[in-house]
């Protein structure tokens, strides 16, 4: 069943974490990361594109800079990230080279991604990198991330440079075997989940909070990533990134961490973009029949539909579609900004001209446009 999900992979997305690149004194743990390099190659030679999401930079700085671990202002992170971001580089280059293989460096903000053109152009460059056999090593530029504008951690930069790279499968290669059914450091009982079939709120319960001082994420941000990719068709395999030849192993199918599987009804690059990556401006709240509507016949959203708005944005804005329990179920691009959907909210759309004096259309978010969660 494994093998089924796992044949005819062309791309791969490869998130390595913190804890995994780093040894118990938080220095870059040249041996793993040779040996990733080394599993990296075989995969190329086996017609494979890799593309590496690589966290490590603010680790890797830190010890540089003798920085204790855990501790230290947004700043000094930022500055431990410029000074371990090129000690990551190196090490990657020179591990490369040996094989053969060219890699170049990608930094970005989600604030990047969250711009079509941007996210456009980042296709673009990685492309070019993937055509011309690199192995681009993709990273947070976390030398201008605040709160704001942060992915917040590299599992979900993970699972938007999967639907940026249209891969086929997300590796997430991190210190333990794979997603249990509670933390295992606290919980001795706990099981490892082999197989997730769908991210329910029992998985994302047992994912729970970050468990170590040098990573970011923990197994919370992880499944959050799985859940992302699954939506846009793509599996996840969670795995144990210090044991040699994993990649190899996860690949091929072995019995190895936790795989989540692609959901049924998979999201296209487009409205994944929609759903996961724009940043909404702000709400609009429906009445059950336009969200039925929109559920179960995939219609657009008509201002008769539209109860409420909430928040100020501009025609073109990404926005939050709640139904009547104030759930959000579905996000999507509006053709009217809040002003203009207040005033046409409930009303039909042969009736939006009169009221606005003009019409960019019947609905106020198109079905092309609507991405349900
Ligand atoms: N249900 C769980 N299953 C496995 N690990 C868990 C779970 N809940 C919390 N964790 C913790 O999450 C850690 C991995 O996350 P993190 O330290 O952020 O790694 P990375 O640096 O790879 O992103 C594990 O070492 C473990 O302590
Ligand atoms: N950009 C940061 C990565 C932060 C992060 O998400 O870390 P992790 O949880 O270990 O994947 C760095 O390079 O240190």
């Amino acid at each position: 069943m494994r093998r089924e999900f796992l044949k005819n992979i062309r791309r791969v997305v490869i998130k390595l974490g913190s804890r995994v690149l780093t040894d118990d004194s938080g220095s870059l743990d040249g041996t793993v990361i040779r040996q990733l390099c080394s599993d990296v190659a075989e995969l190329r030679m086996r017609g494979i594109q890799v593309v590496l999401v690589s966290s490590g930079a603010v680790a890797a700085g830190r010890n540089a800079l003798g920085m204790p671990e855990r501790s230290g202002t947004i700043p000094q992170k930022q500055a431990a990230a410029a000074v371990g971001q090129p000690r990551l580089m190196r090490l990657y280059q020179e591990c490369f080279e040996q094989h053969g293989l060219v890699t170049g460096q990608v930094l970005l903000t989600a604030d990047d991604l969250a711009s079509r053109q941007r996210f456009l152009n980042a296709r673009g460059t990685l492309e070019a990198l993937l055509a011309a056999g690199a192995v681009p090593v993709i990273n947070e530029n976390d030398t201008v991330t605040v709160a704001e504008i942060k992915f917040g951690d590299n599992d979900n930069l993970s699972a938007l440079v999967t639907n940026l790279v249209e891969a086929n499968l997300l590796l997430i290669l991190t210190d333990i075997e794979g997603l249990y059914t509670a933390n295992p450091a606290i919980d001795p009982t706990a099981r490892l989940i082999p197989l997730v079939r769908s991210v329910t709120r029992e998985i994302e319960r047992a994912a729970g909070g970050s468990g170590s001082s040098v990573g970011t994420g923990g197994m919370a941000t992880k499944v959050a990533a799985a859940k992302k990719a699954a939506r846009y068709g793509v599996p996840t395999l969670m795995a144990p990134g210090k044991r040699p030849g994993v990649i190899g192993a996860a690949l091929a199918g072995t019995e190895i961490g936790t795989l989540f599987l692609p959901a049924d009804k998979g999201l296209n690059r487009r409205k994944h973009w929609i759903a996961y990556t724009l940043r909404p401006a702000g709400k609009v709240l429906v009445d059950a029949g336009a969200r039925t509507a929109l559920l179960e016949k995939g219609t657009s959203l008509l201002p008769s539909g539209i109860q409420a708005v909430e928040g100020r944005f501009e025609r073109g804005s990404c926005v939050r579609i709640c139904g009547p329990d104030g759930e959000e179920f579905a996000r999507g691009v509006s053709d009217y900004g809040s002003a203009e959907i207040a005033l046409i909210a409930g009303r039909k759309s042969a009736e939006i001209e009169e009221v606005l004096g003009y019409h960019y259309g019947d609905a106020v978010v198109h079905r092309d446009n609507l991405a349900l969660k």
